[in-house]
């Protein structure tokens, strides 16, 4: 697959962390997503019916992050990444997913999976 449907810096406030005091606030996460996706059908009829609808992968990411509240960002990245593929039917996913401000002296910190058939 060649094609994609890329969600780049997408934004959610949610509960994660290893640490009892990130257990009582809420984080932002920034999420990147590339979704295998054969993009020619939605290019010949410009139906967004035949198209993997950005706008729904990212509410679906959004909702799922603000639910899952792992500890750990691999636990969210792993468990994210499953959801997508069995709910969009998508053959293929390339996620990363970071955590600014969590390590003084980094902008960021994250992980960066590949699962399914690219
Ligand atoms: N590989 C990881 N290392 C760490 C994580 C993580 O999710 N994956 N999390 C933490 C803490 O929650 C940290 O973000 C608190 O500052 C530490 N290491």
């Amino acid at each position: 697959m060649t094609d994609s449907v890329l969600i780049e810096g997408l934004a959610v406030e949610t509960v994660i962390g290893v640490y009892d005091w990130e257990r009582q606030i809420r984080q932002t996460l920034l999420l990147d997503l590339e979704l295998a996706w054969d993009n020619r059908e939605a290019a010949a009829t410009d139906d967004v019916s035949r198209a993997l609808d950005y706008a729904a992968v990212s509410d679906r990411a959004a909702r799922f992050l603000e639910q899952c509240q792992p500890a750990l960002l691999e636990t969210a990245a792993e468990q994210l990444a499953a959801c997508l593929m069995a709910e969009f039917s998508v053959p293929a996913v390339r996620l990363v997913l970071r955590k600014p401000g969590a390590v003084p002296g980094a902008c960021s910190v994250g992980v960066r999976i590949e699962r399914g058939n690219w």
